[in-house]
């Protein structure tokens, strides 16, 4: 192909046009208020049991107030439309509320609509550079094709690296401009439609459909298209739903039983029937119940913030309640990736004869480990280059654990020792005490061992070197406050490991572990019923992120792990586990704490309403009218309006969510129940006299 044939793939414009937000925030409050109107349909309102009960008081208010007009009402028409305005304006809250944490992920999926780009791509028959290419329009590419992509160029859709190395701009998803590195062969392998070659270039493989890529899904996610209820919502809803159904039952029976007063007493009025509607809003629980939408949306909006997509609501509750969390070592408890750093050669050989021999033996290794051995390998000992020809690679498997390349009839092999001991010893040699001191010595510094052996002769030992990342064991010890047990799986050996979770401060590990070990110990954790978080990047961690409650892939790993987990880290950050566990322990302790407030609010107005409602029954009630209100109607209307303008008053901890400590859940627990319970008590008394007061005059 020639360089003149390139089609450049950044000249053809997104569908919108329209730049991206910079600052996806919030939508402009023309359209909150819009939405919360929108909102007032049935269909709507019916979803939420508590705000449904509100919704249709406000409508049976209105028609109450128009009779009253016709000279047929059991109140003042004044009283009465007062009343079913600021009924209609608790429901209205209540949407808005809702709309408000809802225009947050939608403005967000504006930004990430404008990022994506129709562009023409340059499909190759070979994933080679010199085989025959075509154009084919991005939204036309199907699975499998191979696609050469330049610098400059946009990445046409999600897929694979399977040849090069290169700087790819992301911020189109992640909002973070640094460069990453994409290649080929590693846990770096997969880029994301929408993105853009910054430097060198790659030959990919497409993974994903047009219209089902990573962007597609992330927007259909912050548009709260697939938003089901959790478990957890779920079960306080029936809560809400069994506490509307009690007041209910309570403000009908309270109807025969005023009127029944009103005949043995020969005096006075009954209740009428505005007034059972005011009360029984103000007892149902409409705080929680108008809010608890909003508390889910804004959760995820701070994972979407934290730069974490998850798939569903429900990962992140279960994040909330994870008590076990499963690090690998490499890249989460350690800084990126192991490196080369030292030869050590078996007795009677040359660092030299160590050096060519682990060259050799990573001339095909496109791990980082072996690229590193190949940098130090020439680097330092000027070890003579060598091509692949005639040569047998055998790729580095997890399950192995060692790599090597049958070359000019040598069998070369590098691996953990007690991989590499297994192949000399079948291969008819001994593995020298030596290089097992050697092994031993590397370990408990924390390093990796490499063994490298020619057949049945061990040649020597390659150092990786691992160093623990700065804060970590703060982290860790945080988590521990938090009643969250760390465990660190690594494939690397037992003395390595031990070395690392010592100085890591993790709670327990486990070595030399095979993807089914990992996959086993999650099973074995769950099955004493504990819930499990892990993160991961590797094709070997997809059926252990597969089985994790809480699985974080990484953006930048192996599109199985990307399709395994339930969120999607897009910093590619693993100790970004930690963050998702608090946004989620923050959510359901929201959650929590506005229930509190709800009914120990509802409670309190039960004691400011009964004796203003029922006064004019039993007169003996007004002795209760501790708070002194002006009348029995200035002092339901007060309740009323108190009721709606603490949703408002609420709104700003729904969306931000309760002040987060690193505590165990009972010192959490016990501090909420002081300030949401006792505070839940006291504000209506308050708040409903400063209005009671307020109101005075229009009385
Ligand atoms: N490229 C390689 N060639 C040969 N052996 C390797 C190579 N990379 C790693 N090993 C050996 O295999 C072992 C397992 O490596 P692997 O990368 O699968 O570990 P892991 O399970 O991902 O754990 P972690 O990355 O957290 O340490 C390593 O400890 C090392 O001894
Ligand atoms: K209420
Ligand atoms: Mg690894």
């Amino acid at each position: 192909m020639s360089q003149t044939e390139v089609i450049t793939s950044t000249n053809s414009t997104g569908p919108s046009g329209k730049q991206p937000d910079p600052q996806p925030g919030a939508l402009p409050w023309t359209s909150i208020i819009g939405e919360a109107f929108r909102k007032l349909s049935p269909r709507v309102q019916m979803k939420n049991p508590v705000m449904f009960v509100v919704y249709v008081g406000s409508i049976v208010a209105t028609v109450l107030g128009i009779q009253a007009v016709r000279g047929d009402g059991d109140a003042p028409a004044g009283f009465i439309f007062a009343v079913a305005a600021w009924l209609w304006f608790t429901v209205l809250f209540a949407n808005g509320a809702e709309a408000l944490a809802e225009g947050r992920g939608k403005a967000h999926a504006q930004a990430l609509r404008a990022s994506r780009r129709r562009v023409v791509a340059r499909v190759l028959k070979e994933p080679r550079l010199d085989s025959t290419s075509w154009p084919v329009p991005s939204d036309e590419l199907a699975v499998g094709a191979y696609v050469h992509v330049n610098a400059g160029e946009t990445i046409p859709a999600d897929g694979e690296v399977l040849v090069g190395v290169a700087s790819v701009d992301e911020s189109a998803i992640t909002g973070e401009s640094a460069p990453v590195i994409r290649e080929a062969g590693g846990d770096l392998s997969s880029v994301t439609g929408g993105t853009r070659v910054l430097s060198d270039w790659i030959i990919m493989r497409v993974t994903a459909k047009p219209g089902e890529a990573f962007l597609d899904r992330m927007i259909a996610m912050v548009e709260g298209a697939k938003r089901g209820k959790t478990p957890n919502e779920l079960a306080l809803n029936i809560l809400l739903v069994a506490l509307t159904l009690i007041f209910l039952l309570v403000c009908m029976t309270l109807l025969p039983f005023s009127i029944f007063g009103v005949q043995v007493n020969g005096a006075g009025q009954p209740v009428s029937i505005t007034v059972l509607i005011a009360l029984l809003v103000c007892l149902i629980p409409t705080t929680i119940g108008a809010l608890l939408s909003a508390v889910g949306i804004a959760g995820m909006s701070r994972m979407m913030n934290a730069n974490v997509l998850a798939t569903s609501g429900r990962a992140i509750e279960a994040a909330g309640d994870v008590d076990v969390l499963l690090l690998d070592k490499t890249g989460t408890i350690t800084l990126g990736n192991r490196e080369a750093v030292r030869f050590v050669s078996a007795p009677g050989l040359s660092e030299s004869a160590v050096a060519n021999a682990a060259y050799l033996a990573s001339l095909a290794d496109e791990t980082p480990e072996g690229r590193s051995i190949v940098t130090l390998a020439k680097g330092s000992f000027n070890v003579k280059s060598r091509t692949l020809d005639g040569a047998e690679p055998i790729p580095f498997s997890a399950t192995t654990r060692m790599s090597g390349i049958d070359i000019d009839d040598r069998q070369l092999r590098k691996g953990a020792a007690s991989a590499i001991r297994a192949y000399v010893e079948r291969a008819g040699g001994t593995f020298p005490e030596a290089v097992n001191l050697t092994v031993e010595e590397i370990s408990r510094r924390g390093s990796t061992p490499l063994v490298v052996a020619d057949g049945p002769r061990v040649i020597g030992v390659v150092e990786l070197k691992d160093i623990i990342k700065r804060g970590i064991k703060e982290r860790f010890g945080q988590l521990r406050s938090m009643g969250i047990k760390t465990v660190m799986i690594t494939g690397d050996n037992k003395l390595t490991a031990a070395t690392i979770a010592a100085d890591a401060g993790v709670d327990d590990f486990l070595a030399e572990a095979t993807p089914e070990d990992k996959l086993n110990l999650i099973r074995k954790y769950q099955a004493e019923g504990h819930l499990v978080a892990m993160t991961g990047d590797g094709t070997n961690d997809a059926p252990a992120l597969a089985q994790a409650d809480v699985a974080v892939a990484m953006n930048s790993g192996t599109q199985a792990a990307k399709e395994a987990g339930n969120m999607v880290d897009l910093d590619s950050n693993p100790t970004k586990l930690l963050r998702v566990v608090e946004v989620g322990k923050q959510m359901i302790m929201t959650r929590g704490a506005l229930t509190t407030f709800s009914v120990a609010n509802d409670l309190a107005k039960y004691f400011a309403i009964i004796p203003a409602a029922f006064v004019a029954t039993y007169p003996a009630l007004g002795a209760l009218n501790v708070m002194g209100l002006h009348s029995p109607s200035s002092a339901i209307l007060s309740a009323v309006i108190f009721n709606a303008l603490i949703i408002v008053a609420l709104i700003p901890l729904a969306l931000r969510g309760v002040k987060y400590r690193a505590e165990p859940a009972s010192h959490l627990l016990r501090r909420n129940l002081l300030i949401y319970g006792v505070g839940g008590l006291i504000a209506p008394f308050i708040g409903i006299k400063l209005i009671d007061i307020l109101l005075t005059p229009f009385f």
